[in-house]
């Protein structure tokens, strides 16, 4: 088994109820309630802005030309697309812009952003890939839940299709084969450790869409 599997069994119990969470259920169902996806989608555009940082720390890391390349285009994505789809869908769901802007900040959101800086300020490739692979092939399983119908509305279908669609799987590989190589020598438990943590908060972040709901 290579290293992005074993890792993904060391966290199995929180990578299963993530990709299986009633947040995805009810996106992929297109019955998630605006209060839900709109908590979510807020706190998720800070998650992204930090994201961002991560995946330029990983162009300054990263030990091979053609890597670089790969997360520089990347960032286009989350520059480009990505971005968009934030803006349109706060327009949808009816949420101003002093909401989206500078929300208080939930606990995994800061959870999340605590891990992604310490991997940036680390300039240690390894670690950076480890949270850039929990939250990307974690994000493409479930949205490879999604059947052959997909929600009618724009902002739950856009955000299944960011996370499925050709270029991203394309892109968790090249993420994958990252890990494995550069993580290779490394000792396993250093990796598990960060790698399971990403896993639990992705959970909890999930739950945070609901919070005040039943
Ligand atoms: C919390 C979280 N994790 C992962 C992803 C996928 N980039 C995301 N948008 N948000």
């Amino acid at each position: 088994m290579d290293l992005c599997h074993r890792l993904r069994d060391a966290a199995k119990p929180y990578w299963d109820a993530s990709v299986n969470h009633r947040f995805v259920d009810q996106l992929l169902a297109g019955d998630i309630a605006d209060e839900v996806f709109g908590r979510y989608l807020v706190q998720d555009f800070r998650f992204c802005d930090t994201f961002v940082r991560l995946l330029g720390a990983a162009v300054c890391a990263a030990d091979d030309p053609e890597a670089r390349l790969t997360h520089a285009r990347q960032l286009s994505v989350l520059a480009g697309g990505e971005y968009r789809y934030f803006i349109d869908s706060f327009e949808a769901l009816n949420i101003p812009e002093s909401q989206w802007k500078n929300p208080t900040l939930s606990e995994p959101t800061q959870a999340f952003i605590a891990l992604m800086e310490k991997a940036c300020d680390s300039q240690d490739y390894a670690l950076m890939l480890v949270v850039l692979v929990v939250a990307e092939w974690l994000y493409l399983e479930w949205a490879q839940r999604a059947g052959n119908t997909l929600p009618p509305r724009p902002e739950h279908r856009d955000w299944i299709v960011l996370h499925n669609e050709p270029d991203f799987v394309r892109w968790v590989g090249f993420l994958c084969n990252e890990l494995n190589r550069v993580g290779a020598e490394r000792d396993f438990e250093t990796l598990r450790e960060p790698f399971v943590e990403a896993c639990q908060i992705e959970q909890r972040f999930f739950d945070m869409a609901f919070d005040g709901m039943r």
